[in-house]
C-alpha cells in the first residue's frame, strides 16, 4: 500500500523538503492555502528545492475544523494529493505527475514514449538494463560495436507512409545518417540454390524467376498481391485501429485501401503462394522468406506482415544506421528527455499496481513506488501478464491469447570479430544458409542467420576486421538444469559447430580468422533483455487466421496497455515501432489529448473483442 505526502511521517525540523518534481503542484497547493488565509505559509525557494513550513499540512487541517468546512478543504487537499509526483529517488510515494508510466525501452516503448512525449503528455520510462534499445541495444568490446539482436532495419528510408522508424526519429527532432544496403539477404539453400534479393525489385524478380521459369507468372501475381497489399498499407496514414475516429476516417478517406487490408486481414501468405504457385521448391523459398522474419513457414505467417517486408525492402530499401543499430534507440531516448520527459535505467519493475481494477502505478526492485494516469508495459504479454501483475486469474483476453500464441523459440547467438581477409571481396552483409534438408527450416540450430554490418560501416570493428552476427533458433529447454561447467562447455561446443558449418558453405578459414568470440544462449536472451524464456516473441500455436487474433494495445485491466512484440502485428522492429504509435495514440486519446468518442469507443473495442475470438 503506497503512502501519500501527507501520510509520510513529517522530519522533526520546522520545514521540509519537498522534491523537484513537486514544485508546480505545491504551488496549486500554496493557492488552496491562501484562500484560508494562511499567508504566513509561504514556501521558500532554495535553488532547486522548495522548503515548506512544516505546519503546512496541518494547518488544512486546523483552518478546515474552524471554518466547519472540513470535506471542502480536505477534498482540495486529496485532489491535490493525486496530482502529485513522487520522485521514484525521494521516494514520496503516490503521486500522479506522469500522464503514463512505460515499462521497458525497447523500440515498442520508446516510439509510444516518444509519440506521447511529443503530443503533450508527461511520460516516465523504466528500464531495467543500463542502455535504451532491448533487442535493439548494442554492446562494445575491445573497440568492436556489436548490435544485440539483428542488423536488418526495414522502415528506414525517407520516403512514403510506412518508414516508422524514420518518423519516429524525426517526431523528436532526430535524424541518422543511414547507409543503404544494396541487397536484403542472400539465401543458401537445399540443392544448391542461392538467390540474392537484390535492392531493386526487378533485379529480384528476374534472378529469382531465372531459377524457376516454369513459375514465372506464379511468382509475378504472389508478388503482385504483396505489392497491392503494401500500397494500401503505404497510402494510409498509420494511427491506432482501436481509435474509432481515426479508423472510420480512414475507412472515408481511403475506402477500397482500407478494405483490401480488411480482405486481407484474416490471411496467411503460404495460402495465397498456394493459389498461384505449384513447385513445391519455390513454396519452400516463400517458407523461407517469412521464416527469417516470422519464425514460421509462410502458411503460418500473416499475408499484411509478410506483404509489408517482402515490399518495403525494394520500395524503401534496407538501410543500416551509421554507428549501429544501438543508436536509433539512444537518439529516442534522447529525443524524449528533449520533449521534457524521463527516462531511468537499473530501474526493474517488479509489479504493476493495481486498486480498484485499474493499474495505477509500479512497484519497483527497490521497492518504490511510482504512480501514473496510465501504465505501458514493453514487456512480452507473458511477463506483463505472468509476472508483473499479481492476479490469480488471467483475465479472458489474455487466456485467449496464450491459446492462440506460444512463445517462439529463442537463439543462440554468436558475436565474433574477425580478420578482414577470411570474406571474398564483394560479400554481401545478411546471409541465410539452411544446407541440405528443407525440413530443417524450423528446426532449432536448422537454419542459420548472419549479419555482417562492418560491410556496410566499417566503424564498428578496428581497421583489418570485420564482424559477424551469427544466430540460430534455440529453446531455452536445451540449455537450463546443467552446471556452468557444463553450460560453458556446451556454449563452445555448439558455437563451434555452428562457426563449422558457416566454414564449410561460405567462408574457408573461418575458425582460425576468429580475434573474439561472444555466445549468448536463451539464458543470456532471459537475462539481459527481461523476456521471458528468452523469447522471440510470440508465434501461433496452430494456423492463425492472419492477424485478426492479434491484440492491439487496450487490455483487460483499466489503465494498463501492452506495446511491442506480443501486440498486432508482432515481431519486428518496425513492426515494434507500429504498435509504439499506435498505442501512443489510444493513450492520447484516453488523456484527452487526441479526439475521442467513449460511445464509439465502447462499440469498436466489443466488435474488435469479438473479431478474435474468431481467429
Ligand atoms: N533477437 C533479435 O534478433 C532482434 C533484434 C532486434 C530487434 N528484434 C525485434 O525487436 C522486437 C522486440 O522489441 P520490443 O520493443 O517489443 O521489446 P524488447 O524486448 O526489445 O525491449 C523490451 C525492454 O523492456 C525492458 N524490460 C522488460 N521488463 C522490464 C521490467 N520489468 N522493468 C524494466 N524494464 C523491463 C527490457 O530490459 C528491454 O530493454 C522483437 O520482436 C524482434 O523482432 C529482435
Ligand atoms: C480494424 C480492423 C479489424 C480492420 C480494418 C482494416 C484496416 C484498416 C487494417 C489496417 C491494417 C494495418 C494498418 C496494418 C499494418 C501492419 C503493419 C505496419 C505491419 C508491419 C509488419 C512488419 C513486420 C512483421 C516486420 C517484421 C520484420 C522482422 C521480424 C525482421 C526480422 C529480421 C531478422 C530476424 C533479420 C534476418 C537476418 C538475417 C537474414 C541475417
Amino acid at each position: 500500500m503506497s503512502t501519500s505526502i501527507f501520510e509520510t511521517p513529517l522530519p522533526r525540523s520546522d520545514l521540509f523538503l519537498c522534491s523537484n518534481s513537486l514544485v508546480s503542484q505545491s504551488f496549486k497547493l500554496f493557492d488552496n492555502s491562501r484562500s484560508f488565509g494562511l499567508k504566513s505559509l509561504r514556501p521558500r525557494c532554495q535553488k532547486d528545492r522548495i522548503l515548506y513550513p512544516k505546519p503546512l499540512n496541518f494547518g488544512f487541517c486546523r483552518v478546515s475544523r474552524r471554518k466547519r468546512k472540513p470535506t471542502f478543504v480536505l477534498n482540495s487537499v486529496l485532489s491535490v494529493d493525486k496530482e502529485l509526483e513522487s520522485d521514484e529517488s525521494v521516494g514520496l510515494g503516490r503521486s500522479r505527475e506522469y500522464d503514463a508510466i512505460v515499462i521497458g525501452s525497447g523500440i515498442g516503448g520508446l516510439v509510444a514514449a516518444t509519440q506521447l512525449a511529443v503530443k503533450g503528455a508527461k511520460v516516465l520510462v523504466l528500464e531495467k538494463y543500463l542502455i535504451p534499445g532491448g533487442s535493439s541495444g548494442y554492446y562494445e568490446r575491445d573497440g568492436f560495436t556489436f548490435d544485440v539482436g539483428s542488423s536488418v532495419m526495414f522502415g528506414f528510408s525517407d520516403k512514403g507512409n510506412l518508414n516508422l522508424i524514420t518518423q519516429a526519429l524525426a517526431a523528436v527532432g532526430c535524424k541518422m545518417e543511414v547507409i543503404p544496403d544494396p541487397s536484403t539477404v542472400h539465401f543458401h539453400l537445399p540443392s544448391n540454390l542461392s538467390v540474392l534479393v537484390h535492392r531493386e525489385y526487378n533485379e529480384f524478380f528476374s534472378e529469382l524467376t531465372s531459377k524457376f521459369p516454369h513459375e514465372k507468372e506464379g511468382i509475378f501475381k504472389f508478388y503482385g498481391e504483396c505489392w497491392k497489399i503494401f500500397n494500401a498499407l503505404n497510402s494510409l496514414e498509420l494511427k491506432s485501429l482501436e481509435e474509432p475516429i481515426y479508423l472510420f476516417g480512414q475507412f472515408f478517406k481511403k475506402p477500397m485501401e482500407c478494405l483490401t487490408l480488411a480482405y486481407y486481414l484474416p490471411q496467411n501468405a503460404g495460402d495465397i503462394a498456394r493459389k498461384f504457385i505449384k513447385d513445391p521448391e519455390v513454396l519452400s523459398f516463400i517458407d523461407a522468406e517469412c521464416f527469417i522474419v516470422s519464425t514460421v513457414n509462410a502458411l503460418k505467417t500473416p499475408m499484411i506482415n509478410a506483404s509489408m517486408v517482402l515490399c518495403d525492402r525494394h520500395y524503401g530499401g534496407i538501410n543500416y544506421p551509421v554507428g549501429g543499430v544501438g543508436g536509433i534507440a539512444k537518439s529516442l531516448a534522447k529525443g524524449l528527455v528533449d520533449q521534457g520527459s524521463e527516462i531511468q535505467y537499473k530501474a526493474n519493475v517488479k509489479s504493476i499496481i493495481v486498486e480498484n481494477g485499474k493499474a495505477v502505478g509500479v512497484r519497483l526492485a527497490n521497492g518504490n513506488e511510482i504512480f501514473a494516469k496510465n501504465i505501458i508495459s514493453n514487456a512480452t504479454r507473458w511477463d506483463t501478464f505472468g509476472k508483473l501483475l499479481k492476479q490469480d486469474e488471467l483475465p479472458k483476453e489474455e487466456e485467449n491469447f496464450q491459446k492462440l500464441y506460444i512463445k517462439a523459440p529463442s537463439f543462440l547467438s554468436i558475436h565474433l570479430g574477425v580478420k578482414s581477409d577470411v570474406l571474398p571481396p564483394d560479400t554481401d552483409c545478411h546471409h541465410f544458409v539452411l544446407e541440405d534438408d528443407w525440413s530443417n527450416l524450423e528446426v532449432p540450430y536448422g537454419s542459420i542467420f548472419l549479419s555482417i554490418p562492418t560491410v556496410l560501416d566499417s566503424s564498428l570493428a578496428p581497421e583489418g576486421n570485420h564482424i559477424l552476427h551469427i544466430f540460430t533458433t534455440s529453446s531455452i529447454e536445451d540449455w537450463q538444469g546443467m552446471s556452468q561447467k557444463d553450460y560453458e562447455k556446451k556454449k563452445e561446443l555448439v558455437a563451434d559447430e555452428i562457426i563449422s558449418r558457416l566454414e564449410k558453405k561460405l567462408f574457408p578459414g573461418l575458425q582460425s580468422s576468429i580475434v573474439l568470440k561472444e555466445v549468448g544462449t536463451p539464458k543470456t536472451h532471459r537475462r539481459y533483455l527481461a523476456r521471458d524464456s528468452g523469447t522471440y516473441g510470440p508465434m501461433p500455436q496452430g494456423t492463425p487466421k492472419g492477424l485478426l487474433g492479434m491484440p492491439f494495445n487496450t487490455t483487460a485491466i483499466d489503465g494498463l496497455y501492452c506495446v511491442g512484440d506480443s501486440c498486432f502485428p508482432g515481431q519486428g522492429v518496425i513492426a515494434v515501432a507500429f504498435s509504439g504509435v499506435m498505442c501512443a495514440h489510444r493513450v492520447a486519446a484516453d488523456l484527452g489529448l487526441e479526439q475521442k468518442s467513449p460511445i464509439l469507443d465502447a462499440a469498436l473495442l466489443r466488435l474488435l473483442g469479438w473479431f478474435r475470438t474468431l481467429a
